[in-house]
């Protein structure tokens, strides 16, 4: 389904079911990321457990969220934050929070992702949270991927970006080399993300990444996944395969909702 829209948009209220009039609007990419945020927050209801993903698109949804408790218009929610920097703005917003131990059943969780394939695959993690989105967004009912237009790829590592993979700080060096071995037919490199001073970036649960650039398609995802958790010192990696329910991805052109 596309939905164009007419207005530079700020609210969901600038969504039009008309084609828009002239001039043409060019909204930023922020402004892209908050108008699929804002269509996949109609999704929730009353009394649901949410999965709150994390991500500068994920963003917009959980303040989006915090606007309607606060305006009365939801009531009854419990979110699970999928990272401690989402736990941190639930908290800013008064949303009542819980974790998967006390609700294991998530009614819907609603992220970003960094790519999206032609079958709803995913890439996540290039925030460093893709250990707490799996656990969520894994034992949620619906998944509600929020995208702008730019996260569409043909294949998963197809944006030349970096495909994460979170593994266990002893000896990493040796982790990182059998994954580009792994994926050496692709072209692959493995190399160690590092934080703003040049230190490994730590994640919420105290391990590092090690993001592999791949130049051409793994193939089989299933296999590629499946032999990525088979090395020991790998966590669990970035690639979401048929997790996503849902997928709104806002363009230039509009909204379009993919479903699963
Ligand atoms: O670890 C980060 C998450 O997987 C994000 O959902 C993903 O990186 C997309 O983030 P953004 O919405 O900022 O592009």
């Amino acid at each position: 389904m596309a939905i164009a829209w007419s207005a530079k948009a700020s609210s969901m209220e600038a969504l039009s079911l008309s084609p828009p009039m002239s001039p043409p609007v060019v909204l930023t990419q922020d402004e892209l990321k908050k108008i699929a945020a804002y269509k996949a927050v109609e999704f929730v209801e009353s009394g649901m457990v949410l999965g709150l993903g994390t991500g500068s698109t994920a963003k917009h949804a959980v303040d989006r969220i915090g606007e309607l408790l606060r305006q009365g218009k939801l009531n009854n929610i419990i979110g699970i934050p999928t990272s401690k920097k989402t736990q941190e703005q639930a908290l800013s917003l008064g949303i009542p929070l819980s974790d998967l131990d006390n609700h294991p059943t998530v009614d819907l969780a609603i992220d970003g992702a960094d790519e999206v394939d032609p079958h709803l695959n995913l890439v996540k993690g290039r925030g460093g949270s893709l250990l707490r989105e799996k656990m969520v967004e894994g034992a949620c009912k619906k998944f509600v991927v929020i995208v702008d237009e730019s996260k569409l790829v043909k294949y998963l590592g197809g944006s030349g970006l970096a495909m994460p993979v979170e593994v266990v700080p002893f000896c990493w060096k040796f982790t990182a080399k059998k994954l580009q071995k792994l994926f050496e037919d692709s072209g692959c490199v493995a190399k160690l993300r590092n934080d703003c001073k040049g230190e490994p970036f730590v994640t919420d649960n105290g391990n590092y990444v090690v993001d592999l650039y791949l130049k051409k398609d793994i193939g089989d995802l299933q296999v590629a996944s499946d032999a990525i958790l088979r090395i020991a010192g790998v966590v669990e990696h970035g690639m979401f395969l048929d997790m996503a329910t849902t997928v709104i991805v806002a363009g230039e052109l509009g909204i379009t909702i993919k479903n699963k």
